[in-house]
């Protein structure tokens, strides 16, 4: 939440205008020299902005240029042209000593943990506070205080061998705090755990951010992790930002055809296959249309398909759904088949009820 700019009487003033976005990525290209020579370009102008307090998700397929994005981030790769701003600072350009200064505003978690086996859990979270020229006594006050957030009081001198993944995890959060960052950026955090130890993981997450205000950017290939945290979302593919914007939005009416597809494969939006197999554009005499309802909000537990049979006398085929809730906001999908002869009338009804719709095809 962003901080009160002032008081009236003995109430706080929030800011009316949003805050400058504390992540700036304003046309950014990385070009990488590939095997042969060839230029490899890995993003193309990609403009991004993440608003202080936010979380957003970016989420890609394998090769979409991901882990290139988080690395310009962070200052490891420099973008071939644009900006990346930081809290202000423009990381690409920063000489080497601020830019480690630069770097202590921005904590960073990975897929595979990346903690010092050597040493324990309370010695990993210590490392970037000795790094920072700490004393002995602040170092241990605040590995304290960051054990204590993370839940991990009664394990502080284990070694990360002798951990869960779920714990190594929360040492990995712990350590990337310690210096009080105003950025989180999360490298495919929970893609090594299982989906129990990755709900407490993102839970965690989501309580950082709510209770220190932390801003998160993280990139993933799990549509779950985006739809559990995220509030704004970007989709990349092949280095360009293919569609951006708030998570429910983007994932109730989503524009492209990447989106779609990542959308396709959760559970209740996938055709079941004796249906996907018999599928075919065109309509058949006698046959059923196969289309997608999309609910958001209030209307996604309307009994739309009984207002369907009563008030037209179309009776419809249930192929899939479910209802779920995004951001906190419920939304839900149904696909059903009606009698290919009552597919307009159906449209238009729906339509009356503010619903999405999409004709996925026609079956025999
Ligand atoms: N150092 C490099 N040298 C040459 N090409 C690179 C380099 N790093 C990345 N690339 C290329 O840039 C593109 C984007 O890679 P990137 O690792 O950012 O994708 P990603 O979305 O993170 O994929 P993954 O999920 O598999 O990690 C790919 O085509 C990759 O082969």
């Amino acid at each position: 939440m962003n901080a009160p700019i002032g008081y009236l009487g003995d109430q706080p003033l929030q800011r009316l205008v949003p805050a400058d976005p504390i992540v700036r990525l304003e046309k950014v290209s990385k070009i990488f020299a590939g095997r042969d020579g060839s230029p490899v370009t890995a993003l193309g102008e990609i403009n991004l902005s993440v608003q202080q307090g936010s979380i957003l998700g970016v989420i890609g397929r394998s090769g979409a240029g991901k882990s290139t994005l988080i690395r310009l981030v962070n200052g490891l790769e420099k973008p071939s042209s644009g900006r990346v701003i930081v809290d202000g600072a423009d990381i690409a350009v920063l000489p080497e000593k601020s830019l480690r200064h630069a770097r202590r505003s921005i904590g960073m978690i990975f897929q595979h943990f990346n903690l010092l086996s050597s040493r324990t859990a309370a010695q990993n979270i210590a490392l970037p506070l000795e790094v920072a020229g700490y004393d002995r006594a602040a170092v241990k006050a605040r590995v304290e205080e960051l054990l204590a957030l993370v839940g991990l009081t009664d394990k502080r001198n284990r070694y990360p061998s002798e951990l869960s993944g779920g714990q190594k995890q929360r040492v990995g959060i712990a350590r990337a705090l310690a210096t009080k960052p105003k950025v989180l950026l999360s490298d495919e955090a929970t893609s090594a755990l299982d989906p129990e130890t990755t709900r407490s993981i993102l839970d965690l997450l989501a309580r950082i951010n709510a209770e220190l205000g932390l801003t998160i950017l993280l990139i993933t290939h799990e549509m779950a992790v985006i739809r559990s945290i995220a509030r704004e979302v970007a989709v990349i593919e092949g280095g360009h930002i293919v569609e951006q914007g708030d998570v429910f939005d983007v994932f109730t009416r989503p524009q492209h055809e990447v989106t779609r597809s990542f959308l396709a494969d959760e559970a209740g939006r996938a055709l079941p296959p004796y249906v996907a197999s018999r599928l075919q554009a065109e309509p058949v005499a006698g046959g059923q249309a196969v289309l997608r309802i999309g609910f958001r909000g209030p209307h996604a537990t309307d009994p739309v398909l009984a207002r369907l049979a009563r008030d037209l006398n179309i009776e419809a085929n249930i192929l899939a759904g479910s209802v779920d809730e995004i951001a906190g906001r419920p939304c839900g999908t149904l696909v059903i088949g009606v009698p290919v002869g009552s597919l307009a009338r159906t449209l238009d009804f729906l339509k009356q009820y503010g619903l999405d719709t999409e004709v996925l095809g026609h079956v025999a």
